[in-house]
């Protein structure tokens, strides 16, 4: 099959080819109903029911691809965003400082950069600047001039910059003026287990992520600071080649993940005791009230968040509802 021509026409929609947010993002493709079968160690795949062909990418590169308007959409970390507009910056200041750029000359007109469309709910993490446990640094502040290795070199290079610039008693508002400077401290590249940078004295202190901890806490690391605190998104370029087609998987997507966050919870409750059930489950948009066949009861459902059905349901029997059912919500539309 000639893959590159069978793209005509498709909606390129980027996924993190591995790491931590493959399966999350391929669970979301499958409940809104994205069907593809991916040939072994090829990374498009084309979509069978949808004029969408999937591309699998490192999830690092993803913004590019969009920022750039190769790639109609994708899912990445909003780290891996920020890493990626900071370089952007960074690069612009460069060429303006070298005097080789002027914004007629070098730009194809073509608008720049990503949309954020959505929250994914997953992929949640803290990108920290971490320093060994037991050792004499106890801020940020404490590692300027010193060795920090990364994998976010641009976010860590802003981070320090603002810093350095604070030191000098300069204060500026704008992330833009911290991009790109010429910086005391060493931010030096890893592309991964960056937390043995410490132990084995390539640097004095790293920016890396944390999730629960353990690997920060094995490497025998503390946090000090938080540079940005991330999870999966939904982004799409400023100009994609098919708007209602981006606005459907949205649709869809957005109703996969309604449906993973909210449970439905049905009861029956006197109806002079309605107002207070209701102020317990007030609903998404409002709770559904029918009538029963017994004279006095009312039967509502409503949609509660998973996390607090728990305290709802407790809250619910002591305002005197009944027969409390909670149901999985397998997909929602419009909500
Ligand atoms: N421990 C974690 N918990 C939750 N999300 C994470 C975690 N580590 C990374 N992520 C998210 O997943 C994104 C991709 O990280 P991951 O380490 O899986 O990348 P990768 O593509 O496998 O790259 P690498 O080869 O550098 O490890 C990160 O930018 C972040 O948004
Ligand atoms: O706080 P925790 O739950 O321990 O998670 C944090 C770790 O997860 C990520 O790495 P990953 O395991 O994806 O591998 P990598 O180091 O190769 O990027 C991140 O870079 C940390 O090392």
């Amino acid at each position: 099959m000639d893959l590159v021509n069978s793209l005509e026409g498709r909606l390129l929609f980027a996924v993190p080819k591995k790491g931590r947010l493959l399966s999350a993002a391929l669970n979301l493709l499958e409940g809104a109903d994205i069907q593809f079968k991916r040939e072994n160690r090829l990374d498009i795949a084309l979509v069978k029911n949808l004029p969408i062909a999937l591309v699998f990418l490192p999830a690092a590169d993803i913004p590019t691809f969009v920022g750039e308007g190769r790639v109609d959409l994708g899912i990445t970390g909003y780290d891996q965003v920020q890493e990626h507009d900071a370089g952007v910056r960074a690069l612009a200041r460069a060429r303006r400082m070298s005097n080789e750029w002027s914004a007629d000359k070098d730009s194809d007109k073509k608008p720049r950069g990503c949309d954020t469309i959505m929250d994914l709910g997953f992929g949640a993490c803290k990108l920290q600047v971490q320093v060994p446990a037991k050792g004499e640094y106890q801020t940020g502040r404490d590692l300027v001039g010193k060795n920090i290795g990364t994998s976010f070199v641009h976010l860590a290079a802003e981070y320090f910059a603002r810093l350095e610039l604070e030191q000098e008693g300069i204060k500026i508002d704008s992330t833009a003026s911290y991009a790109g400077r010429k910086l005391r401290t060493k931010i030096i590249e890893l592309s991964g287990s960056v937390e043995a940078a410490c132990a084995l004295g390539v640097a004095d202190g790293i920016v890396d992520l944390v999730e629960s901890g353990e690997t920060m806490k094995a490497a025998g690391l503390k946090a000090i600071d938080t540079v940005v605190e991330t999870s999966a998104i939904l982004i799409k370029s400023k100009a994609p080649s098919n708007p209602a087609m981006v606005d459907l998987i949205a649709a869809r997507i957005n109703g996969v993940i309604t449906a993973q966050k909210y449970v439905l919870c049905q009861y029956n409750v006197p109806r002079d005791r309605l107002a207070d059930a209701t102020k317990v489950t007030p609903g998404k948009r409002a709770p559904t009230v029918t009538s029963l066949e017994e004279d006095g009861w009312v039967a509502v459902s409503a949609m509660v968040e998973k996390k607090r059905i728990a305290p709802v349901m407790d809250d619910l029997a002591k305002v005197g509802a009944t027969d409390i059912l909670v149901l999985d919500i397998h997909n929602t539309r419009g909500s």
